[in-house]
């Protein structure tokens, strides 16, 4: 991983799950063979760890450190990018995390907001944000937007509006939320050296269209290669293929959602596709049945055909 501070993170960015074992302690030595998995057979080479999918409000701080740390060592000379979410309830545990991100050579680190007490402004949570952007101001520093869990109202475009007066490292945000409005204003107002990520997979091109200069998401763990193919097809311009491309995504995200489509299902969908055993998300989040998952993989694989995922 090269000096972080002038590369722009675009493309495909796939939101790791946390490896597990059936005790419920994290699973550092699958990590190594997730990166080899993404790399090789999705054609991943940017992850973003800790975050919804990797339970990171579920982990202590300190198994937070200890992924993060082996994500970056193992990662180091694998990937091109390892961004770690650090955002938690308490100020003090994010600004830990920041510091230890930026010492263990993390490429950038995201922040979710506080979801108990939550702010009641834009200018509430962009104190926040630039509290623990301090602890670790040479990294790059990303807001994570995800109204849909944290159940804040507040408008992502508002949040951002001049922020970087407050925070010299920000360089964008990571934008899970269908409202394409909010999202287009971010992407009016920020300056174009900003990473305007999408965070909802089933409508990617919608974004792309919006101006997204990449994705974050979980489904890119094994559907990696057809969303590379997406963005490829929407960068040359060809439209048509990259429709057809999202509505495969959306065929199999949608057979899913009727499954009962959570953290639990994806997680399992994951083993069952790429055979690592990842085990079993933490409670309060229940074991899916393999079933369930088998069933959704058997789904992926028709819609994918036979092509490689
Ligand atoms: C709530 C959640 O986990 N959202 C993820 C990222 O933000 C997405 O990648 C979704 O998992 C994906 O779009 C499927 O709905
Ligand atoms: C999708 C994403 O960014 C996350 O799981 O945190």
């Amino acid at each position: 991983m090269a000096s972080p501070s002038n590369r722009k993170l675009t493309g495909l960015v796939a939101a790791t799950f946390t490896p597990l074992t059936h005790q419920g302690e994290i699973n550092l030595s699958l990590i190594e063979p997730y990166i080899d998995y993404l790399v090789e057979n999705q054609g991943v080479h940017k992850v973003f760890v800790n975050g919804t999918t990797g339970e990171g409000l579920s982990l202590s701080v300190d198994e937070r450190k200890r992924l993060a740390e082996e994500w970056c060592k193992k990662g180091k000379s694998k990937l091109q990018q390892v961004i770690v979410h650090v955002g938690c309830l308490s100020l003090k545990d994010s600004q830990e995390l920041a510091r230890h991100a930026a010492e263990t050579g993390a490429d950038g680190i995201a922040v979710i907001s506080p979801s108990f007490f939550k702010p009641t402004s834009a200018d509430a949570l962009r104190q926040f944000l630039q509290e623990v952007a301090a602890a670790a101001p040479q990294l790059p520093f990303y807001y994570y937007h995800i109204p849909a869990m944290t159940g804040l109202t507040l408008r992502a475009s508002d949040i951002v509006e001049g922020i970087e007066e407050t925070i010299p490292s920000f360089r964008g945000l990571k934008f899970s939320s269908s409202d394409l409005m909010d999202f287009g204003q971010c992407i009016s107002k920020c300056p174009s050296h900003w990473s305007q990520l999408y965070g909802v997979d089933e409508q990617l091109l919608g974004a792309l269209v919006m101006g997204a200069s990449g994705a974050v998401g979980s489904t890119f763990n094994y559907l990696g290669n057809r969303v590379n193919s997406l963005l490829s097809a929407f960068d040359e311009g060809d439209l048509r293929q990259a429709r057809t491309l999202q509505l495969q995504i959306q065929d199999i995200i949608s057979y899913a959602v009727k499954q009962g489509f959570d953290l639990a299902v994806n997680k399992q969908l994951m083993c069952q596709v790429s055979g690592l055993p990842l085990g079993p998300p933490r409670l309060p989040l229940l074991p899916c049945p393999g079933s369930k998952a088998q069933s959704i993989a058997q789904r992926l694989q028709q819609v994918l055909g036979k092509q490689k995922i």
